[in-house]
């Protein structure tokens, strides 16, 4: 992107920047403009405060970026850190608090039967595949609308076709898509300039503990085109990355695997492992997808760098809706939304607002079955069940492997995911 647009984009924030430095400098952060509102966001967003929006203008990339492409299939750009350390671990912070995340559950079918599967980290989406885009509603954004009038926030934003720019049928989607908030919009500017690729979807998962993990799966759906780019940014405290070759398809040696380097006895052959502290960024690009794993385990409690707790965000472009649909179902689904709590230092599911009117009119009967719900729910929350669960998804991946397998073998087509 252009030096100049980028500027007209964070222009605002360094202005606010400034006069704040100039006349009040001990007052807190001043978010860059009014708070992002939708009908598909359960609260509004803030805008990043100013400081941070200017500190990743103008200190980006904080190193340039490492090219790695010593394995086979391999073509990574590791920039350590692209955002500055300081700046990345408030920009934690405020993404923690800001955010909306969900803890996804969903189904698959294995022989014929139905399993649950607990997604086993924090997660949330926005954005809209290349077929549609979010267009400014001019009605609304020509009038005065940050004016309060007591009613319902007008909707800023219309989601239309991305060639005739005519409104999306409300059947398109299975989920209403998202836009990306201020607070990620910018950041992913800076990074498709940084890596001259273009992204309309922005993942985000939180790892509030070593026990918070992802299996190792590839992002080589068929909605992300050949070859895709993806531009994955850390923050908060450090969490081990780990990729290893997939298995070829005729079953002999890792392609690669007498290449890479074993540290250490004990450690399966060809693995990679990079510690992502908080502001690295990894591309993975290329035939990267098509031919590698990527994990982040579990691990026990310690570590990470002083901060507990932290985030990933995924930059993708998809290409098709089956995006847009695989991306809200596993990142969103259909379950509460969670929210951090400054005050007991933790996420809180959050109740919906008949759950706060029975609250309040003292209920006890439903209060009751509440109980008996939440039982259950902590039943399987203990470690024993979420080891399970890592399992599960151990147990998806291998499935998605063994099809790879075969489908490679049949002529390379891909397998179905679910969309990590
Ligand atoms: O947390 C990470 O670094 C990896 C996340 C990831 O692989 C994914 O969301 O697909
Ligand atoms: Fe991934």
């Amino acid at each position: 992107m252009a030096k100049r647009t980028l500027d007209a984009f964070f222009k605002p924030a360094v202005e606010a920047a400034s006069k704040k430095l100039k006349t009040e400098p001990d007052t807190p952060p001043e978010p860059t403009g009014p708070p992002d509102t939708h009908a598909s966001y359960p609260t509004p967003i803030p805008q990043l405060p100013s400081h941070i929006t200017v500190s990743l203008e103008h200190g980006t990339p904080a190193r340039e970026g490492r090219r790695i492409t010593d394995q086979p299939d391999l073509d990574l750009l590791y920039f350590q850190p692209y955002i500055t350390r300081t700046t990345a671990n408030e920009l934690f912070k405020f993404l923690r608090r800001d955010l909306p995340f969900y803890r996804v559950q969903y189904n698959i079918k294995r022989g014929g039967v139905e399993t649950s599967i607990n997604t086993p980290r924090y997660t949330t989406v926005f954005g809209v595949d290349e077929t549609a885009t979010f267009i400014p509603r001019p009605e609304v954004n020509f009038k005065d609308d940050y004016e309060d009038d007591g009613g319902e926030d007008p909707e800023t934003l219309a989601l239309v076709n991305a060639t005739s720019n005519t409104p999306i049928s409300p059947s398109k989607y299975q989920y209403t898509p998202r836009p990306i908030p201020k607070c990620l919009d910018g950041l992913r500017r800076l990074v498709e300039s940084a890596t001259s690729s273009k992204y309309n979807f922005c993942l985000v998962n939180y790892y509030a503990s070593g026990n918070d993990s992802i299996a190792f799966h590839s992002d080589d759906e068929r909605f992300l085109g050949s070859s895709p780019c993806i531009a994955s940014l850390s923050l908060g405290g450090e969490r081990e990355f780990v990729m290893k070759h997939k298995p070829p398809s005729n079953g002999t040696q890792t392609p690669g695997q007498s290449h890479v380097t074993q540290k250490g006895a004990g450690r399966p052959a060809g693995q990679l492992k990079m510690p992502l502290a908080s502001g690295d960024m990894v591309i993975m690009r290329g035939s990267t997808q098509a031919n590698w794993l990527h994990s982040i385990p579990k691990r026990k409690a310690g570590g990470g760098g002083g901060i507990q707790g932290r985030i990933n965000i995924t930059f993708r472009r998809a290409v098709v809706p089956a995006g847009t649909n695989n991306y809200y179902n596993y990142n969103v689904g259909c379950g509460r939304v969670w929210r951090w709590d400054e005050g007991v230092g933790e996420m809180v599911e959050q109740r919906d607002k008949e759950e706060e009117k029975d609250k309040k009119e003292g209920k006890e009967g439903d209060k009751e079955g509440d109980k008996e719900e939440d039982k259950e729910e902590n039943e399987g929350e203990d470690e024993g069940e979420n080891e399970g669960v890592d399992k599960e998804e151990e147990r998806v991946e291998e499935i998605k492997d063994t099809t790879y397998m075969s489908l490679l073998k049949a002529g390379g087509v891909k397998t179905t995911s679910h969309g990590h």
